[in-house]
């Protein structure tokens, strides 16, 4: 299955939300929309979903047009839409039946979800007892229930502790493993390299970067280098000229200018008699090419 977004643009009055973006998202792959805040993220996913009316552009699923087919996916809103009064089963169940499934069928596939996210206990409270964290999980879920082919989470990972963050983490990669297309917004670029083929960087609504992430990384010049040595040796790199971009216990990972560069540091290093115990060119991480590509 593939979802194509050519050309798509969204203005409120005369503000430019989203300008002229593109994209493929494939089966199989998860793709991730990353940008500062009011970048256009949201608005970006809002407009494949059909909450929000595009100016120009088409979205397509498999060649047709997307509009009507909101029962093909799961949205998980960045701000939480469910009812706080009303019991989580319940209205889970009431979420199922509107997606076309039978009021058994929605039944046990609560029941998978919440077992699966350790929630079964939450089942008859009130949404509004729960924990922030929690209710997440549970839109998370509301997401989930109809089995949707196209599955598109708002910054699934925010406000959510690090052992909760991986289980979702675990749980999307398994979707991914199902075939089933991911587009995920977040800032959390470390499960972004991690689970995702695809990234599109958005600044001020229009592309700054798209494309696949190994291939992004390959065209980047290797420019970094990580140390490691029990010596502080941050002083001797600042004086040839390295600017050091992560300083810690047992080593650095520093930014150099080129291959020659590197040569020269470890000749320095070795001339002075410091034990280096690694010294390797890195490729930059996603978290690096982020901030360089918003000019940071
Ligand atoms: N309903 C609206 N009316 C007016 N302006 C809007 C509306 N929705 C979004 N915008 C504007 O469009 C721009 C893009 O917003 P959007 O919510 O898509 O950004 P985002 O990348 O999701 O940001 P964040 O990371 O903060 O959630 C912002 O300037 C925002 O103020």
């Amino acid at each position: 299955m593939k979802l194509e977004v050519r050309g798509i643009s969204k203005r409120y009055g005369g503000k430019v939300a989203v300008e002229n973006v593109s994209f493929t998202a494939e089966s199989g792959e998860a793709f991730a929309l990353l940008g500062g805040n009011g970048a256009g993220k949201t608005t970006t996913l809002r407009m494949i979903l059909g909450i929000v009316e595009r100016d120009t552009g088409d979205i397509q699923l498999d060649g047709t047009d997307v509009r009507g087919m909101h029962f093909r996916f799961g949205y998980l809103p960045e701000e939480r839409g469910l009812y706080p009064k009303a019991r989580v089963v319940d209205q889970l169940v009431y979420l199922g039946k509107l997606k076309g499934m039978s009021k058994s069928e929605a039944k046990s596939a609560v029941d998978y979800w919440l077992e699966r996210l350790d929630m079964s206990e939450y089942a008859n409270k009130r949404l509004e007892a729960l924990s922030k964290g929690n209710q997440q999980k549970i839109q998370f879920v509301a997401a989930l229930i109809h089995d949707p082919p196209c599955i598109i989470l708002d910054e699934p990972f925010s406000g959510l502790d690090p052992i909760n963050s991986e289980l979702l983490r675990s749980i999307v990669q398994e979707l991914v493993n199902q075939n089933k297309i991911l587009i995920l917004s977040s800032h959390r670029m470390d499960y972004i390299e991690d689970l995702c083929g695809r990234i599109c960087i958005l600044k001020n609504g229009t592309e700054v970067l798209c494309g696949n992430i190994s291939e992004i990384k390959k065209s980047y010049p290797r420019t970094t280098v990580k140390i490691r040595t029990e010596h502080d040796i941050e002083p001797e790199l600042v004086q040839i000229g390295a600017q050091v971009l992560e300083s810690k216990r047992n080593g650095y990972l520093i930014k150099i200018k080129d291959a020659t560069h590197a040569r020269e540091i470890l000749k320095r290093l070795a001339h002075l008699d410091i034990s280096v115990d690694h010294f390797e060119i890195v490729e930059p991480s996603l978290h690096q090419i982020y901030l360089d590509r918003m000019g940071r």
